[in-house]
C-alpha cells in the first residue's frame, strides 16, 4: 500500500500538473476573464507551496514550503525488519507515565522484547501491572531494569530524570544506548546535572503528542508524528537506531532535529498555542462575552465547542484556508481583518516566551516545582481550579447535551 507521504506527494504532483495546465492555458489566452486568471494564479501559487518528493524510497527529502527536509517513514520498516533489527535487544522503559504507557505497549505489540522499570509499589508500578507487565518477568525496580536492558529509555518525568541521575549514570555502561523523549535533561545539563557517559549512543525520539494519543493512533493503524535526534554517536548507528525505535514505539513519520531545537520548540509550544496560550485565549474571549451579557451556554459554544467540534478539525484535515472557506463570507472577511491584529498583539508575548525557554528560566521553574514531594497534589490543586472555572463548568453541561454523550465519558 502506498504510504501517506508517497500518496500525498503524488497527489501534489498531479495537482501541480493540473495547475500548470490551467496556468499555461491562461497564459495563452490573455483575453480570458479576470476571474479565470485569478483562479489560475491562485491554483499555481498553491501548487508551488505543495510538498514534492525528491530522492528514493527509504529516505525522502521533501520540500516544506521552500525548505528541504529529510523524513523517515514507518512504511520503510515492515514488522519483520523491525523485529530482526532488535532481535538481540531489550528495550528497558524507565518510567511509566503517559509516554511510558504509549511507547511501551506499542513496542510490545510490535513483538519486541520490552521491560518496564519503575519505583516499586508506586502509582506507575500499579498501572504497569494493570497493563499486563508482570513483576519479576517484565516489570522491575528501576536499577534492575537498567541492568537487564540494552536500550535504556528514560521516560521518567523530566524532574525525576535529574533527581535519579546519580544512581542511574553508573549503570549506563558501554554497549547500552541511552534514549530520551525530550532534550530537556541533557541540554540544560547545568541545571539537571545529567551528563551522559561519553562511550554510549545517546538518542531521542520525541512524539509530537500525548502518550495517550501515541497509543490510540497506533491501535487505529495510524501513527503519531515524532522528531528524532542524536546527541552522541559512538557506534555510527545512532540515527538508524533512533529511526527504528521511533517506528517501534508507534511513529508514523519522523523528522530530524537536534536535542536543543526539540526542547526549545517543545517547551515553547506547550506553553504557547498547544496549552497555555489556548487556555488564556479561550478564557479571555469567554470573559468578554459574559461581561456583555451572553449566557454561559452561548459563550462556551461560541468559544470552545464550535472550535473543537467543528472548525479546528477542518484545519487539521486540510489547512486554515479550507476552514476559512467552509465558513461564511461574513466570517471570512472579519477573520481576515482581525488575524493580523491578534498576530501583532501576540508576537511580543511569544518572543518573551521563547527567551524564557532559551535562557533556562522555564526549565529551572519546572525542576524546582516538579521535584517537590508534593508535586502531584500541587498540580492537581491548580488543575482543579481550572476545572472549577465557569467556562469549564459550563462546558461539562454542553458536552452532556451531545447526542453521542455517554454518562461515563467524563
Ligand atoms: N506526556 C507526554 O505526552 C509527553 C512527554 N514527553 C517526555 O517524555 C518523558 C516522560 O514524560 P511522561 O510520560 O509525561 O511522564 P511524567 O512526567 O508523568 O512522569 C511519570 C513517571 O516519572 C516517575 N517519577 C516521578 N518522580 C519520580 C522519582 N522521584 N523517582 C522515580 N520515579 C519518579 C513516575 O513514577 P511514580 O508513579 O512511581 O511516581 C512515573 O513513572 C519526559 O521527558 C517528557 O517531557 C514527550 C512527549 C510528550
Ligand atoms: C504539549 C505537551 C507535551 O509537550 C506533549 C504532549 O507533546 C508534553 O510535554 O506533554
Ligand atoms: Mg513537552
Ligand atoms: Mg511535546
Amino acid at each position: 500500500m502506498a504510504s501517506f507521504a508517497t500518496r500525498s506527494a503524488s497527489q501534489a504532483i498531479r495537482a501541480s500538473r493540473r495547475v500548470s495546465g490551467i496556468a499555461a492555458k491562461a497564459a495563452l489566452r490573455p483575453a480570458q476573464t479576470a476571474s479565470y486568471s485569478l483562479l489560475a494564479r491562485a491554483a499555481a501559487a498553491k501548487a508551488a507551496q505543495t510538498p514534492v518528493v525528491h530522492g528514493v524510497r527509504g529516505i525522502k527529502t521533501l520540500d516544506f514550503a521552500g525548505v528541504k527536509e529529510t523524513v523517515y517513514e514507518r512504511s520503510d520498516w515492515p514488522l519483520a525488519k523491525l523485529q530482526d533489527y532488535f532481535k538481540n535487544d531489550t528495550l528497558a522503559l524507565i518510567g511509566y507515565g503517559s509516554q511510558g504507557h504509549g511507547q511501551g505497549l506499542n513496542a510490545r505489540d510490535n513483538g519486541l522484547n520490552v521491560i518496564v522499570g519503575v519505583r516499586e509499589n508506586g502509582e506507575s508500578w500499579r498501572q504497569a501491572i494493570e497493563d499486563g507487565w508482570v513483576p519479576g518477568e517484565t516489570l522491575f525496580p528501576i536499577e534492575e531494569a537498567i541492568n537487564k536492558g540494552t536500550i535504556i529509555m528514560n521516560l521518567l518525568s523530566d524532574a525525576a530524570q535529574s533527581q535519579t541521575w546519580p544512581k542511574i549514570a553508573p549503570l549506563i555502561v558501554p554497549g547500552k544506548t541511552l534514549y530520551f523523549s525530550h532534550g530537556f535533561s541533557v541540554v540544560y545539563k547545568e541545571d539537571t546535572k545529567v551528563i551522559p557517559p561519553k562511550d554510549v549512543d545517546v538518542i531521542l525520539v520525541a512524539p509530537k503528542g500525548s502518550g495517550r494519543t501515541v497509543r490510540t493512533l497506533f491501535k487505529e493503524g495510524r501513527g503519531i508524528n515524532s522528531s528524532i535526534a542524536v546527541w552522541q554517536d559512538v557506534t555510527g548507528k545512532a540515527k538508524e537506531k533512533a529511526v527504528a525505535i521511533g517506528v517501534a514505539v508507534g511513529s508514523g513519520y519522523m523528522y530530524e532535529t537536534t536535542f536543543e531545537k526539540e526542547v526549545y520548540s517543545d517547551l515553547y509550544g506547550e506553553r504557547g498555542v498547544l496549552m497555555g496560550g489556548i487556555q488564556g485565549l479561550f478564557l479571555a474571549q469567554y470573559q468578554v462575552l459574559r461581561k456583555n451579557g451572553h449566557s454561559p451556554s452561548e459563550a462556551f459554544n461560541e468559544t470552545v465547542e464550535e472550535a473543537t467540534q467543528s472548525l479546528y478539525p477542518l484545519i487539521g484535515q486540510k489547512g486554515m484556508d479550507y476552514m476559512f472557506n467552509a465558513c461564511s463570507t461574513t466570517a471570512r472577511r472579519g477573520a481576515l481583518d482581525w488575524a493580523p491584529i491578534f498576530e501583532k498583539a501576540n508576537v511580543p508575548i511569544f518572543e518573551k516566551l521563547y527567551e524564557s525557554v532559551k535562557n533556562g528560566t522555564e526549565t529551572r521553574k519546572s525542576l524546582e516545582y516538579n521535584s517537590r514531594s508534593t508535586y502531584r497534589q500541587d498540580l492537581a490543586k491548580e488543575l482543579a481550579e481550572i476545572d472549577n472555572q465557569e467556562i469549564w463548568r459550563a462546558g461539562k453541561v454542553v458536552r452532556s447535551l451531545r447526542p453521542d454523550y455517554k454518562s461515563d465519558s467524563e
